[in-house]
């Protein structure tokens, strides 16, 4: 059973009346000048820090607001070219249709923040756009690629992904609990509620702190990280003393999850390809106080290990709302480019289980092709293996679809994660 979509449309532009646009008096050819930046496929991250590194006299309500306004053009620019009539609009009229048409700011006082001049503001059109691609402003191959994966829900999904997801955290059970940890943010003026889903997880309530300041964070107590992908790290059900493989560790993301559940024992191995990557998650590692943790510049030839996690490179369409111009960086030849490398990476993860043992197969995306059917091939290859109910015992119903576990944004309010449990008959 998955959670009852609520009856009342979720509203991904109610946030937006909120802004302190007014801030933005002055900061017009500012913005515009960020947005053309984007608009042309730089990051708007980038784009917004070098534009505030070279301002730092401004106040925090006008930083607030070139935010709103460079990321939310950026994300919303295909609505906004239909309310002006044309796609190729120039940054200043976008930014007049975003706080004008989405906003609600009146259309005088637009214009002028937006730095228009003078001169009557464009009209807007004032139907409601007909296609999803437009409603959500998404790219044509995209709109209709969530609508082949959702059907009736295709609509629900994509307005979840037009607004940033929580900050959450995940306790590191090595040194601390969820509560110990809520109430030690607490007392560093860090106010959190948990999460529904995974027991690590901890929601930020209110606008985000500076973590990177805070004790908590240097001594280890917490990683940030997607209350989803905390579940796909806790699927792993790592045992102290065991031998774990983290197979496509990256940064250490869920090697650090691991290790806490092993309680820093046993063998807890963690591969990569990107070298960078695996330095970090050294780092992380030590201050995490893993001590035991592993890492490989090379895969084994064999490995009886008890767990072994496949957390694969994917086209990661199921954390699209973390950057609101993603979407239009990607193309459709994303949809096509993993299933043979994940497969790939999966059959070496099988080879390195022992008999008896388990393999996790993970991604962040929404695509059957790399979800369901890599791991219908995989099956239909290695009779030794079979599908498991995830998280057995702990995981809600909420979170399985098919076999599987799968959660998304409009469902779970957590980023859109795939999970496969797949064990090896023993003997
Ligand atoms: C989804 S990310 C992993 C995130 C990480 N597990 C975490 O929790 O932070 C996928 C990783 O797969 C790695 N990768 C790419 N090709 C690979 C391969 N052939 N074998 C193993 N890992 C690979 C990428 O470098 C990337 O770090």
């Amino acid at each position: 059973m998955v959670p009852a979509l609520s009856t009342v449309p979720f509203d991904p532009l109610s946030r937006l009346h909120l802004q302190p646009w007014s801030a933005l008096a002055g900061l017009g050819p500012v913005a515009a000048d960020a947005i053309a930046q984007v608009l042309a496929g730089s990051a708007a991250e980038r784009v917004l820090d070098r534009t505030l590194r070279d301002r730092r006299s401004l106040t925090r309500e006008q930083r607030l607001a070139l935010k709103e306004a460079v990321f939310n053009v950026g994300l919303w620019r295909r609505r906004l070219g239909f309310l002006l009539g044309r796609e190729d609009a120039a940054p200043l009229f976008l930014l007049h249709a975003l706080m004008h048409g989405l906003a609600g700011v009146p259309a005088v006082e637009s214009a002028a923040l937006a730095g228009l001049g003078d001169g009557a503001p464009p009209p807007l059109v004032s139907a409601p756009p007909p296609t999803l691609a437009l409603r959500a402003s998404l790219p044509d191959w995209l709109a209709d690629h969530f609508a082949r994966e959702f059907g009736p829900e295709a609509d629900d999904f994509c307005a979840h992904l037009n607004v940033p997801g929580p900050i959450t955290l995940r306790a590191n059970v090595l040194r601390t609990s969820r509560e110990a940890l809520a109430e030690r943010l607490r007392s560093e003026g860090v106010e959190t509620r948990p999460g529904p889903w995974s027991p690590l997880a901890l929601h930020i309530e209110g606008p985000r702190p500076n973590l990177y300041g805070l004790r908590s964070l240097q001594e280890g107590l917490f990683e940030v990280q997607d209350e989803g992908s905390q579940l796909l790290g806790l699927l792993v059900e790592a045992r102290p003393g065991e031998t774990v493989l983290d197979l496509c560790a990256g940064a250490g993301g869920k090697t650090l999850q691991l290790g806490a559940d092993m309680k820093d024992s046993g063998r807890l191995l963690a591969y990569d390809p990107d070298p960078e990557r695996l330095d970090r998650l050294l780092q992380r590692s030590s201050r995490a106080h893993l001590t035991r943790v592993q890492v490989l510049r090379s895969l084994p030839e064999s490995l009886d290990a008890d767990r072994v996690l496949v957390d694969a490179p994917c086209s990661e369409l199921g954390s699209l709302r973390r950057g609101p111009d993603q979407r239009f960086r990607i193309q459709p030849e994303v949809l096509t480019r993993f299933p043979a490398l994940q497969q790939d990476i999966l059959q070496r993860g099988a080879r390195l289980v022992r008999p008896g043992g388990r393999l996790v197969y993970a991604t962040c995306t929404v695509n059957r092709a790399e979800n369901e059917d890599v791991v219908a091939a995989f099956l239909a290859s290695r009779p030794d293996f079979r599908l498991v109910r995830p998280g057995a015992g702990w995981l809600s119903d909420a979170c399985l679809r098919d076999g599987f576990l799968f959660v998304a944004p409009h469902r779970h309010g957590t980023d859109a994660f795939f999970a496969a449990v797949l064990e090896r008959t023993a003997g």
